[in-house]
């Protein structure tokens, strides 16, 4: 069998096709994985826990990697069953997204709540494709201003619980999708004093978030289409025509991409680009015995040596933290996290790093209510900004190199981004769309060149954190969180000019230990981000 992309219709073939194990069959076919890029990735194993969720591990040349995906199998689905195994090239996994044994939500009602789009009656100004926050909010935000707006993707719901700061999230106005809030957030790098931020975070409930989404979406009139998107073409008039499933064709002036950082099939990239790294996560919502965090406060991050030394090789092949939301005194959702590392970290490693961690220290687990697997792709290239199809959200690489959050700056840039999109469809008739790029303005409102500086040094900071231990990382974040508030929380909210982050840097540099700044200026000199960093800088 041979599936091309990661996309939930595929491991829903892999499922169908009685791969691997499922529900207990002992059927086996070999499988092959494509990425959008025709890369290929050889299966080696993987599990299906419930009728919704599975883990894939993939090996793509001499690295093993692992992906999953949440999805809803079509059992009917027909899939061409061929011999497989094509040699693989060396390439890198580009799939978000990952859940597995979660309690799957009531699938959401779209097509109850939105106007179906009926295709060929009429043309769209505006086709976002993609129903994650960021799809939702752009199609939102663009419908207020007066453009016909068609959404197109699968009906599920969200999957991520995604953790944010209180008030970047009050000020989108979605402070009520909050649905537990820490008054303080503590970092733990050492037997040492914690380093307490000072600031506020929330865990935002997916189903209020997606609701709130749809409710917006509703309101300004967007229309729904629950189909997959095969590719987007471009018609004689200049229209662009987005070909979906079962050979429906959905004519719209504009399209927008933000199906997530799996979406390379229908979008080019910039060639030469910075390699992709992965932030991966295996998280447990759990009730325990002895929880030693204190409810009121989120751990940010836990780098603390909990094996003493034991389990050295791994920690310094895989240096990984406990982030931790202490729901009740009892209930306490922990995730162990790997920052960034070139390959993925093995979900089974963090499983496993997660559990001796809590033994360690004592944790009883009496019940799992969900467990998480989270799969994401940092760094990276920049989308090609010549082509006429547009991106948005993890899509168009708006995914934060250095921290792995993205759902604050899709958010909060949609309305933005939107009225950089009503803009030129006002201006522009479908022929001017053909002879010029006019999409070329809402791809500068994207990324303009400042935004490609304050990148470029975000990526020069994720390859510093990929190149550190876990003595490296220790000694780096003590003086990232004594740096001022503005300067670190600003890094992390991506909110520092590409000035305020030279500033950071010389900040840093001076407050840092003298192996840190050795670190820092050898980095700075050697290392191929800092020359394009500088080179970015320096472009007008
Ligand atoms: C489910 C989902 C969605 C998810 C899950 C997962 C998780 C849990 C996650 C989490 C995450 C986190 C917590 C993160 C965090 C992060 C952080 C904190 C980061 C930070 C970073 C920082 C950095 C990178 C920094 C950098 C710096 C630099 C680069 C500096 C530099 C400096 C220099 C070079 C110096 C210069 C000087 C002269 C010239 C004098």
């Amino acid at each position: 069998m041979e599936c091309i992309g990661f996309g939930a219709q595929n491991v829903a073939a892999m499922v169908v096709s009685g791969w691997p194990n499922v529900k207990g069959s002992s059927r086996r076919k070999r499988v092959v994985l494509r990425d959008n890029h025709h890369h290929v990735f050889h299966h080696v194993g993987g599990r299906y826990s419930n009728s919704r969720a599975m883990v894939v591990q993939v090996r793509c040349g001499s690295r093993r990697t692992t992906a999953s995906e949440s999805c809803v199998v079509d059992k009917e689905e027909k899939f061409a069953d061929q011999e497989d195994y094509i040699k693989a090239g060396g390439s890198e996994l580009l799939y978000v997204q990952m859940q597995q044994r979660k309690q799957m939500d009531q699938q959401s009602k779209f097509s109850d709540k939105m106007p179906e789009i009926s295709a060929g009656n009429s043309i769209l100004d505006l086709v976002v494709i993609g129903c994650g926050p960021a799809g939702l909010a752009l199609a939102a935000e663009s419908a207020k201003l007066g453009l016909t707006v068609g959404l197109i993707g699968p009906d599920v719901p969200f999957t991520n619980n995604y953790g944010v700061w209180e008030d970047e999230f009050k000020d989108l106005g979605l402070a009520g999708c909050i649905e537990h809030v820490w008054r303080d957030t503590v970092v733990y790098l050492d037997d040492n004093d914690p380093i307490f931020i000072g600031r506020a975070y929330g865990r935002v409930s997916r189903h209020l978030l997606h609701e709130e989404l749809l409710r917006r979406c509703v309101e300004s009139g967007v229309s729904y289409l629950s189909s997959k998107v095969e590719r987007i073409v471009e018609a004689a008039t200049g229209h662009s025509l987005v070909e979906c499933e079962g050979s429906i064709v959905i004519p719209c002036r504009l399209a927008t991409v933000a199906s997530g950082a799996a979406s390379g099939k229908l979008l080019q990239y910039e060639l030469g680009g910075p390699r992709v790294s992965v932030q991966t996560a295996y998280g447990v919502e759990v009730e325990v015995e002895n929880n030693p965090y204190d409810p009121n406060l989120m751990v940010f991050m836990d780098y603390r040596d909990y094996m003493r030394g034991k389990v050295e090789s791994l920690e310094a092949e895989f240096p990984t933290f406990l982030y931790a939301m202490p729901m009740s005194p009892t209930r306490v959702f922990f995730e162990e996290t790997c920052l960034a590392s070139k390959d993925a970290m093995p979900f089974e490693l963090l499983k496993k790093k997660l559990m001796s961690r809590l033994d360690t220290l004592g944790v009883r687990i009496i019940k799992t209510y969900e467990e998480e697997w989270s799969y994401i792709p940092v760094g990276g290239s920049l989308p090609n900004t010549e082509q006429k199809n547009l991106a948005f959200g993890a899509a168009a690489s708006m995914v934060h190199p250095a921290t792995g959050y993205s759902v604050v700056r899709s958010l909060s840039e949609a309305p933005k981004y939107a009225s950089a999109i009503a803009n030129i469809l006002k201006q522009g008739q479908a022929k001017d769309m053909m002879t010029r790029n006019i999409s070329a303005q809402a791809w500068n409102t994207l990324w303009p060149q400042e935004r490609k500086r304050q990148r470029a040094f975000f990526l020069f900071g994720l390859a510093l954190i990929l190149q550190l231990d876990i003595e490296g990382i220790r000694t780096f974040f003590q003086t990232f969180f004594r740096l001022p508030n503005w300067m670190s929380q600003g890094f992390l909210g991506s909110s520092l000019s590409s000035t305020d982050l030279l500033l950071f840097a010389f900040y840093m540099f001076v407050i840092a230990p003298n192996d840190l700044r050795k670190c820092l200026i050898q980095h700075l000199l050697s290392d191929p981000t800092g020359a394009t960093m500088v080179r970015t800088y320096l472009a007008i």
